[in-house]
């Protein structure tokens, strides 16, 4: 067979990925039909609804001449289902928001109020305070659509969030005493580690709840989704400060310009706003180390880039260069109240090293560096118009599934469509900068930058 017969005649498999359903612990659930069959704004005709034959496939890219896609795996498409598992009477819905912030969090509750309330009708809607811990430390806030109206307007979240206080037994405990049978939940990583402890307790306990997270990062290091909400905007504010370091740098003799940018161990957010603005001269990352002296080192770089240019712009992810960072017994031990180990600046390690540098090697000549470090600000700001109608798809989305009995699963796009993957699969996952990509190359084709690599 011929290499073009041989793709001609390809078939695939697609192996659908199972979601957990209510009815596998409850297998006697009543089905309602949707209230969107009668919504004022909404006329169901052919295809509006999907069911469980509706799919997206996770990978559309292959080179058929060099890995025969035996097998493809498919998630669930998110979106109405025409029998429900919910009568819109009943429902008692809690939303929790845990982690850092991010843009969009308020236009995700938002957004879970409004789909809730205008296309199910359900009226008891809850707000759990503070993260995790709220659940059984705080008395919960009832939520409404006129409560919420504007509060997609404002950065970080109304709910309030916090790390660490996460007791699954307390949770789950507080889940049943109040009554609450839909949980949505959006946070990080951590946070969905924590939404799958609760999912499998929920389950071991046979709660007639139905559990649902949306991935919350600003560092976008989630797997499997295209992208996290809030990302766009952070990269966005993040040329704010890139471009002030670029002015401070141009403006004094050898100036550089230094900026950290958020990025706890992904360099996402470093690599999109260098690619988007094009005044960087250097970028680094947690995923591609880097060393300063030397052949090939970053002094060594910044020498040339200062004699062509009389100025650079280096932007360094927070995440970076930590093992180089000297720090003592004690600062190694520190960790968040989630356990999430804590920094030492870069930022201010890298300004203190630069220094040092040019004083032996070039005393008595100018030069400046102009430190910028708008860690909070690129996150604790309101949410972009996509990432605002992003986090609108999300919200709806994860409301249809619950609807629909889907539980332990999380609502995120997938390919530009939107899906329903088993929460354990995404806790499992992370997605880190691949510098073997052809992005972190185009990333050194535009600042020219070496690639740290000794020889
Ligand atoms: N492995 C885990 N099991 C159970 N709960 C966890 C786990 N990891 C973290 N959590 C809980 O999840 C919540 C949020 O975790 P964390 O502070 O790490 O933020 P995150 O969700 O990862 O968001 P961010 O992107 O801001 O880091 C905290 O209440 C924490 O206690
Ligand atoms: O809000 P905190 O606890 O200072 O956490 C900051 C961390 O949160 C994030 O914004 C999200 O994980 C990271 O980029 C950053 O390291
Ligand atoms: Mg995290």
């Amino acid at each position: 067979m011929t290499d073009s017969q041989h793709i001609e005649n390809l078939t695939i498999n697609v192996n659908l990925v199972r979601l957990p359903h209510l009815t596998d612990y409850l297998p006697n659930l009543q089905t309602h039909t949707t209230p969107l069959e009668h919504n004022n704004f909404y006329h169901p005709s052919n295809g509006f609804y999907l069911s469980q034959s509706d799919v997206i496939i996770r990978r559309t890219i292959y080179d058929l001449a060099r890995t025969a896609p035996s097998s493809h795996f498919a998630y669930h498409r998110a979106g109405p289902r025409k029998q429900i598992f919910y009568d819109q009477q009943n429902v008692r819905a809690a939303i929790v928001t845990c982690g850092g912030l991010c843009p969009g969090l308020n236009t995700v509750i938002r957004e879970l109020v409004v789909g809730l309330w205008e296309q199910y009708g359900v009226r008891e809607i809850f707000g759990i305070k503070a993260g995790y811990r709220g659940f059984y430390s705080m008395d919960p806030v009832r939520l409404d659509v006129k409560m919420v109206h504007n509060w997609h307007k404002r950065g970080g979240t109304v709910l309030e969030t916090s790390r660490g206080g996460f007791d699954l037994d307390k949770i789950v405990n507080a889940i049943q005493d109040y009554g609450y049978n839909q949980v949505y939940i959006i946070g990080g990583d951590g946070t969905l580690r924590g939404a799958v402890k609760i999912f499998n307790e929920i389950r071991r306990r046979k709660l007639y709840v139905g559990v649902a997270a949306i991935p919350k990062t600003v560092d976008n290091d989630v797997g499997i989704i295209d992208r996290s909400f809030g990302f766009q905007t952070a990269v966005e504010k993040a040329q704010q400060a890139i471009s002030a370091a670029h002015v401070e740098a141009e403006s004094a003799p050898n100036g550089i310009g230094l900026v950290k940018l958020m990025g706890r161990s992904t360099g996402h957010i470093a690599l999109y706003a260098t690619l988007s603005s094009r005044d960087v001269d250097c970028c680094l990352i947690p995923e591609n180390e880097f060393y300063l002296h030397g052949k090939g080192g970053l002094f060594e770089f910044l020498e040339d880039r200062l004699k062509q240019n009389g100025h650079a712009v280096v932007v360094v992810a927070e995440g970076t260069g930590q093992d180089m960072i000297p720090r003592t017994n004690a600062e190694k031990q520190v960790s968040d109240e989630s356990g999430n180990p804590v920094f030492l600046d870069v930022g201010v390690w890298l300004k203190s090293e630069l220094k040092k540098w040019w004083d032996v090697d070039h005393k008595g000549e100018l030069f400046t560096v102009k430190y910028i470090d708008p860690t909070y600000m690129i996150r604790a700001v309101t949410a972009n118009a996509t990432d605002n109608l992003y986090c609108t798809l999300l919200s709806h989305s994860a409301i249809h599934g619950v609807m629909a009995g889907y539980t332990g699963f999380v609502a995120g796009p997938i390919n530009g469509n939107y899906a329903y993957i088993p929460m354990d699969e995404i806790a499992d996952t992370k997605n880190v900068v691949d510098t073997k990509d052809p992005k972190w190359a185009w990333v050194r084709s535009i600042t020219t930058q070496p690639d740290f690599q000794r020889n």
